[in-house]
């Protein structure tokens, strides 16, 4: 069941941990993790590599599960689900932006951008209106029957982050969206996101390793030695 006020927070980690075994020994990837984040509200996720800014995609998205702790998303805990139950969740209420882009290379790009509609059965015919105004606002409505091969990185990525909204899920998650592009291809994505998620209305989760990027969130986390600490923009961890 899908809470609905705008009171509620959107993501609740509750006292989250989670631990991988490698070779006998345990590795504490997340300790005891709280996070709330508001409806709307766009946080940016810092941290080496290593610290564990994938691991909580991840738990958020249902893909992985918490060895302790809740993770509870629109009011559903998702502990609570089967697996079956998680993916659907996943493909109707959250979308994802990866480093690599991950178009489909056999479907065309507007294929590409209407395939969440497709998994989630509401694929119609303003839907597909939609998505083709989509891609004009990203310039490339010529595109529409090219395969992603034939693209740029920044363009591939541009509708990416459109394939990754189709749908209208409350729930955006992107891993270093901007991590392979070049400064203004970068740029280019960087205003995307700015303008389709707020205009939206989208809840954000941004992984970056750039502190100028994670500055346009409205707020940013630092994940270190398993615990994620508010960061000031002025680079600072409290
Ligand atoms: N399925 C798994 N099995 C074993 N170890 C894992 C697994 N998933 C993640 N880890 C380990 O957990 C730690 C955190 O990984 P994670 O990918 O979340 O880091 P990250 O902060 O996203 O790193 P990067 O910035 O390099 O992408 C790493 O040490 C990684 O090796």
């Amino acid at each position: 069941m899908i809470e609905s006020t705008s009171t509620v927070p959107l993501v609740k980690l509750n006292d989250v941990g989670r631990s991988f075994w490698e070779g006998g020994q345990e590795r504490v990837v997340l300790a005891a993790v709280h996070l709330r984040i508001c409806r709307g509200e766009w946080i940016s996720l810092l941290g080496r590599s290593g610290s564990g800014k994938s691991t909580v995609l991840n738990l958020i998205s249902g893909i992985d599960l918490p060895d302790r702790g809740k993770v509870i998303i629109a009011g559903t805990p998702l502990n609570d689900l089967t697996e079956r139950q998680r993916t659907l969740f996943r493909r109707e209420h959250i979308g994802f932006v990866f480093q690599f882009y991950n178009l489909i290379p056999s479907l065309t790009i507007l294929e590409n951008i209407l395939l969440p509609l497709e998994l989630t059965g509401s694929l119609t015919r303003e839907g597909t209106t939609a998505a083709r105004d989509l891609l004009a606002e990203i310039g490339l409505s010529d595109r529409a029957n090219s395969y992603p091969d034939y693209l740029s990185g920044g363009e591939q990525q541009r509708v990416a982050v459109v394939r990754a909204l189709a749908h209208r899920p409350m729930l955006l998650l992107a891993d270093e969206p901007t991590g392979n592009l070049d400064a203004e291809s970068g740029l280019q994505v960087l205003d995307l996101f700015t303008r389709l998620v707020r205009q939206t209305d989208t809840t954000m989760i941004l992984v970056t390793h750039s502190a100028e990027v994670a500055q346009l969130a409205d707020r940013i986390m630092t994940i270190k030695e398993g615990r994620l600490m508010a960061t000031s923009l002025g680079g600072e961890a409290s």
